[in-house]
């Protein structure tokens, strides 16, 4: 049943109170937003099967801690909504799949749950232990599951060795950008759920990835079979890239350095990348040519933003 779309009030966890867009049927507000392709979030009452959609009387949503559990939902929803607006307003795609994909958000996913996955139909969020993650649905974190969505309906990077490094990459990419869409970012991954006792860590870090123990430079990619070959590790090298790419700077191995295009142009140079010419089994060598092709596409063949991205990949190794 179509109900009216309403203008809620959203008290989040991580980022303060937010305007959410609820759906208004028979005087009852539920979490599902018409205007976004009937995107819903639901409550999953710390087990693993069922839920159901949040509900609320009044369109005044949690109450910024996790005493009210509404108040996942809000951020869960909140960054959804984000995230589709990012990907309309940067690129003009409606939805992951381009056609309206009605993305369902899962929060309260099992008992104290350490993690946040994509299902391929759905994001879930766990509420964490409380001393390796908070709940785990802070912007940067719902950006980097919902596009593990498009790539899965895009280039379908095998989620193994170097492809699955750089799906994990483009990941924490567009989940940083749409938390940038927010009004402030970083390039941080996961630091508002990450050990809540220890400040300033993260789950990984885009300027420095050494700093959270990854590599920035291909000469230091991790070789072994952990973690399907190291999908969240030698991500390290590609987030390294991107952020030479968007802000400049030098790579810390190499010592060589980049003049900066902005974080649009590096997106759109990356989106493009991802959406047109990747493939499932397109290794860190292929995204860097795949980006030189986007770049070109985009700013001409010897434009700055050309050089400056064959300059990105040369100083973190991959010729
Ligand atoms: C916490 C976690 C564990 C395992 C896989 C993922 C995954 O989605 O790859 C994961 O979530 C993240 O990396 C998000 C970005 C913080
Ligand atoms: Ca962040
Ligand atoms: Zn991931």
């Amino acid at each position: 049943m179509d109900g009216v779309n309403a203008t809620g009030t959203g008290k989040s966890l991580y980022s303060g109170n937010v305007s959410i867009t609820t759906d208004l049927v028979s005087s009852v507000y539920y979490l599902r937003d018409n205007s976004r392709g009937g995107m819903y979030t639901t409550n999953m009452n710390n087990r693993t099967t069922g839920g159901s959609t949040f509900t609320d009387a009044d369109n005044v949503w949690g109450t910024n801690t996790t005493a009210n559990v509404q108040s996942a939902g809000v951020d869960a929803h909140y960054g959804a909504q984000l995230t589709w607006d990012y990907y309309l307003s940067s690129f003009g795609r409606r939805g992951i799949d381009g056609n309206g994909f009605r993305v369902l958000s899962r929060v309260h996913y099992g008992n104290r749950y350490n993690n946040a996955f994509w299902n391929g139909s759905s994001m879930t969020y766990g509420d964490g232990d409380g001393t390796t993650f908070r709940p785990l649905v802070s912007l940067d974190v719902a950006g980097h599951e919902i596009t593990h969505g498009l790539t899965e309906k895009t280039a379908g990077l095998i989620y193994s060795n170097e492809s699955g490094a750089a799906n994990e990459s483009f990941s924490d990419i567009f989940g940083t950008m749409v938390e940038y869409s927010s009004g402030t970012g970083d390039y941080l991954i996961g630091e508002d759920i990450y050990t809540p006792a220890t400040a300033g860590d993260a789950l990984r870090n885009m300027s420095n990835p050494a700093a959270e123990g990854d590599p920035d430079h291909y000469s230091k990619r991790y070789t072994g079979t952990g973690d399907n070959g190291g999908v969240h590790i030698n991500s390290g090298i590609q987030n390294q890239v991107f952020y030479l790419l968007a802000q400049g700077g030098t790579n810390r191995t190499s010592g060589q350095a980049v003049t900066g295009i902005g974080r649009p142009k590096a997106a759109a140079i990356f989106y493009r990348a991802l959406t047109v010419y990747l493939t499932p089994s397109s290794n860190f060598k292929a995204v860097r040519t795949a980006t030189l092709n986007a770049a070109r596409d985009l700013y001409g063949a010897s434009s700055a933003e050309y050089n400056a991205t064959a300059q990105a990949w040369t100083a973190c190794g991959v010729q």
